[in-house]
């Protein structure tokens, strides 16, 4: 999940719903109230990267929490959503200071290309955290390739780093001060991927009330990361492969082409050399963007990156959440991290290390300390990446993790959020789990 954390505010509890699960999937972290009021107590409590908000609501309403903005939090984009009917006002609310509005009904792809379009990018994160001969031999490759102009296929399992990599190549590269375009394939549905892509002009489909640009136009004289792109289907797939042979771009129902000056960076989870003969890649595009392959391995290929990753992820969490002195991990923690396979990746590891810094006591992190989750030992991994399987974990440990998403969907009502957030999986994660739940003919409530 990246670190854009937005505020949704929203009356209706359906639509609240629907549209925390789009910016979920498309990876933003949401805090989602139902009026204006309680958005400004959310406000007070954490800061936030923007604010959609209805227009309609009781109390205040939208225009009374956009006055508060403006007075009180400037910085912060506000995008305001409102009924159709009801334009006149949403022109006179950007008159008054919100960057934009969503005349309602809107498609996904139409809320996800906005909220991109208004985000400052966050400030580099960071080079990657690396140790072991292997992930410093990557690294270094990885430097030397930023200086070309090649496109990169970054390859994986789940959660190994290929993001931070390709940031990485980014910010090497001589392309650093422009911009960085990044979209995740698999969480866009597919039929809204290409108008996120290629952009859109007014009217091109039910939503489109204005024109819109898409990632290759936003992300011109940069770099464009194309995340997960083997979840693209074909024939979005031979679109993508005009574009990067012609490099030039024509929205959807537009009838101008766009000269594209960007590079292009790609991931994939999935042994793609197995999807082409499948017939569910295409051989050309893989060879036109596989120009460089780099392959950043499982986490317990490369077990002397643990403990550094470890200790840096302490830190980054303590910063964030104001702990000092920053925990330090004893020798008990340290076998206990050295000692498990790390199915996730360092995703996991993550979530092992936020919940260590919420049972510390006296900046101590003990191997008690150290909750090693068990819904993910059947994380998706791609079988050429994965550790030899471990049978013992077989059907009965799958079927019991079955259950618990099941149980925890009733429990909360059928929310996504609420779920992920109860087991500690990103809601991509989820997503995935219950795809393959419902390709096993598993019944999910809706
Ligand atoms: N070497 C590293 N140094 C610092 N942080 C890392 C490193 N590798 C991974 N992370 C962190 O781990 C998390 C997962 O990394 P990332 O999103 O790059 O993985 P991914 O391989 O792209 O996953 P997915 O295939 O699921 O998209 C992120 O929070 C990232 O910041």
């Amino acid at each position: 999940m990246n670190d854009i954390k937005l505020l949704l505010v929203e009356d209706d509890h359906g639509l609240r719903e629907a549209l925390i699960d789009t910016l979920m999937l498309a990876d933003y972290q949401c805090v989602d109230v139902a009026s204006g009021e309680e958005a400004i107590v959310a406000l007070k409590k954490c800061s936030f990267d923007m604010v959609i908000s209805d227009v309609q609501m009781d109390g205040i309403g939208g225009m009374g929490l956009l006055d508060h903005l403006k007075q009180y939090y400037p910085q912060i984009p506000v995008l305001l959503m409102t009924a159709y009917a009801t334009i006149d006002n949403a022109v006179s609310a950007i008159k008054l200071g919100a960057v934009d509005y969503l005349a309602k009904p809107f498609a996904p792809e139409v809320l996800l290309n906005q909220v991109s379009r208004y985000l400052t990018p966050k400030k580099a994160s960071g080079d990657p955290v690396v140790a072991d001969e292997k992930s410093i031999a990557l690294l270094e490759l990885a430097k030397r390739v930023a200086q070309s102009d090649a496109s990169v296929m970054i390859l994986g399992p789940s959660g190994s780093g290929k993001e931070v990599l390709a940031r990485y190549i980014h910010q090497k590269s001589a392309r650093v001060d422009e911009p960085f375009v990044a979209i995740n394939c698999a969480a866009i549905p597919e039929n809204m991927l290409e108008a996120t892509l290629f952009g859109y002009e007014k009217g091109a489909f039910t939503g489109a009330y204005q024109a819109c640009p898409g990632k290759f136009e936003q992300a011109q004289g940069g770099t464009l990361l194309l995340d997960e792109i083997s979840e693209m289907d074909l024939g979005l797939q031979a679109k993508l492969l005009r574009v990067l042979q012609e490099r030039e771009v024509e929205r959807l129902g537009g009838r101008k082409t766009i000269k594209l000056d960007v590079r292009v960076l790609a991931t994939s989870n999935r042994d793609l050399k197995e999807s082409i003969a499948k017939g569910e890649f295409r051989e050309d595009l893989y060879y036109r963007i596989n120009v460089f392959p780099l392959v950043w391995p499982a986490l317990s290929q490369r077990p002397a990156d643990i403990i550094p990753l470890a200790k840096h992820l302490i830190s980054k969490h303590a910063k964030a959440s104001h702990v000092t002195p920053v925990p330090q991990l004893d020798d008990g923690a340290i076998r206990k991290l050295l000692g498990h396979r790390w199915p996730g990746n360092v995703r996991e590891l993550d979530n092992v290390i936020q919940r260590a810094m919420i049972l510390q006591r006296n900046s101590i992190i003990e191997a008690g300390d150290i909750i090693i989750d068990l819904y993910d030992v059947t994380q998706p991994l791609d079988s050429r990446y994965a550790e030899p399987s471990s049978d013992a974990l077989g059907d009965e440990l799958k079927a019991q993790e079955h259950q618990i998403i099941l149980e925890t969907l009733t429990q909360c009502q059928g929310s996504r959020k609420l779920v992920a957030e109860k087991l500690g999986i990103s809601a991509r994660t989820l997503r995935y789990k219950m795809a393959r739940m419902r390709d096993m003919g598993i019944d999910i409530p809706a």
